[in-house]
């Protein structure tokens, strides 16, 4: 079977017989409890039988394997095998009223914001720096500070869309002469002189490129004309009037606007903007950014081992940062060294510092420890998000007097807290820091959620405009926070209707990786034949 009839074998699959549960939330409670899932499911779209038994496509049952960590990996509402929980651990809450730092360290949670207030935060946390000019060699990839205007009419002059022959007037025609009665000279592109005016019944040779002659009523191309002894053209298909002329003006004007300010400067605009007239453009220099990647049982080459995995995230943050409009830096390997940890955050000179792991409070979750040494800011700790909800943001810089974030006399107090062994960096830009949560679809989820309008907001990047598709089958919900699901167009109709995938759970990336965009499922879920919000990936 091939790759792509597994995946739709596996989305069919994944999408079989199921009905959306009853909205109200204390019903729901009670049914999602009998459920039982299948460990290799942790894509959250198949439920197996009651025994629990069903296996997952590999021989093993629902309960070998599972992590026992307590997490919910599909981030829906689901019971974890080895810890028996009460009601609202079934219900997918992770944490409960009351939970203190002991549990890994998501106590916040009760109080974190929502998926669409955490982007909302996220975007509204930083400004963009003063622009600059540069030069269209070295503009790629940053934002327009200001609209692109035409500096001249395109095309500038008319001009022939063929090679051929400028004729003026209905056929047959006489080769123009010039003034020695020897055949005009063809006119070429970039011929630095303007082409005599041809008179009626005259056709005179013309590249594609090269101005036209006044007097021309259209270029007849070559494959169409015929000699006629040594002075004479003729044709059996006369051209209409203006045929394959490009008239001056025919893209724009002078002075008419071609790009507004906060789009990306891609190949594209670079050659429009060379076309305009430009030598340098305006542009919001793209943020800086340095990935961290921590844990010591991340390997990065060869097969997984003795306990340990192959990093999969050194390799996907980095472009996937560069894709948002980030001049990513480096990428460093940290493992779990605390001091190791301290020295990068404290000494970093990128604008956004990225981390992978370690968000929240186990034996070697260095980074909220590491955020109180330097008397980081934070503006957002955990989001009712699944999975990823706890990533966090934080400023590193909250004393800055340009802080983007805008810090309150309590944030001051917190940020000069004893322990606090930064110094304000005087007059610098303040530096960020997104903290993504270890499990690949939660930092996945993190990207989406803070890095992505964080660094549109550095860059001075439009927001892009929010995008609906109908769900083609029922997407289970988390009961109080929203899940961000991979999915896969499907179909040819005007309206876009989109498919969960499976392997959607937080530690893989087998659906992403094969995804069109992500669909934003809100608390409860949604059911078939409902409109969703969709995030594209940024490629
Ligand atoms: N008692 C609780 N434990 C956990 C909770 C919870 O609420 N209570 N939440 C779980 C969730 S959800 C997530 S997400 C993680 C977040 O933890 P960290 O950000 O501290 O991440 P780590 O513990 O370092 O790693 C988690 C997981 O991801 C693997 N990992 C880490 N980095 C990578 C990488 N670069 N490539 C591939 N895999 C990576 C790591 O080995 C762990 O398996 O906490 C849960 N626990
Ligand atoms: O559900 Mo966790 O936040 O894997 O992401």
């Amino acid at each position: 079977m091939s790759g792509a009839d597994e995946l739709d074998e596996a989305i069919a699959l994944a999408n079989s017989g199921r009905t959306r549960p009853d909205p109200p939330p204390a019903p729901r409670l009670k049914r999602i409890r009998r459920i039982q899932w299948s460990e290799h499911g942790e894509d959250a779209m198949e439920p197996v039988g009651p025994a629990g038994q069903a296996e997952d496509g590999q021989g093993r049952s629902a309960q070998e394997g599972h992590t026992g960590r307590g997490e919910h990996a599909d981030g829906a509402s689901r019971p974890a095998p080895q810890h028996p929980v009460d009601a609202s651990g079934a219900s997918g809450e992770t944490e409960r009223p009351g939970d203190g730092e002991g549990r890994k360290g998501h106590a916040a949670h009760e109080t974190a914001p929502s998926w669409s207030d955490a982007v909302g935060l996220a975007a509204s946390a930083a400004a963009p720096p003063p622009p600059t000019s540069l030069g269209l060699n070295r503009a790629l990839g940053h934002t327009l500070a200001a609209p692109v205007r035409a500096l001249t009419d395109l095309p500038p002059f008319d001009t022939s869309a063929m090679d051929g022959w400028a004729v003026s007037g209905p056929g047959p025609w006489e080769l123009a002469r010039t003034d020695d009665g020897e055949e005009r000279p063809g006119i070429l592109a970039g011929d630095r002189f303007d082409p005599p005016r041809l008179a009626d019944g005259e056709a005179v040779r013309i590249a594609t490129g090269a101005r036209v002659p006044a007097g021309t009523s259209a270029v007849l191309r070559w494959e169409a004309a015929e000699r006629t002894g040594a002075a004479r053209l003729r044709t059996a298909t006369p051209p209409q009037p203006g045929a394959d002329i490009r008239p001056r003006g025919q893209e724009c004007r002078t002075g008419d606007a071609l790009l507004g300010a906060g789009s990306p400067v891609t190949p594209a605009v670079l050659g429009l903007a060379a076309a305009a007239g430009y030598d340098e453009l305006e542009v919001v220099a793209r943020p800086r950014a340095e990935v961290l990647v921590l844990g010591d049982e991340l390997l990065h080459r060869g097969l997984p081992h003795d306990g340990r995995i192959r990093d999969a995230l050194g390799p996907m943050v980095e472009p996937w940062l560069t894709a948002l409009g980030a001049d990513v830096t480096a990428t460093r390997l940290l493992g779990d060294d605390a001091e190791a940890l301290y020295e990068a955050v404290s000494g970093t000179t990128a604008d956004v510092l990225v981390t992978t792991g370690g968000t929240a409070a186990g034996p070697v979750d260095h980074l909220q420890p590491t955020l109180r040494r330097v008397g980081a800011r934070l503006l957002v700790h955990g989001v009712r998000v699944r999975p990823g909800h706890p990533m966090l943001l934080a400023v590193l810089d909250p004393d800055d007097p340009d802080d983007g974030a805008g810090a309150t006399p309590g944030a001051r107090t917190r940020a000069g807290a004893a322990g606090a062994e930064t110094g304000a960096r005087a007059g610098a830009r303040p530096r960020y820091l997104v903290g993504l949560p270890g499990n690949p679809l939660a930092a996945l989820s993190g990207l989406v959620t803070l890095a992505g309008p964080l660094l549109r907001a550095l860059a001075g990047r439009a927001e892009p405009k929010p995008r609906t598709a109908t769900l083609g089958a029922e997407v289970p919900g988390h009961p109080r926070d929203t899940r961000l699901v991979p999915v896969r167009r499907e179909g040819s109709g005007v309206r876009s209707r989109v498919r969960p995938l499976r392997y959607a759970g937080p530690a893989m990336l087998r659906g992403v990786a094969s995804c069109d965009a992500l669909a934003v499922v809100p608390p409860g879920g949604a059911a078939p034949g409902e409109d969703v919000t969709v995030l594209e990936l940024p490629w």
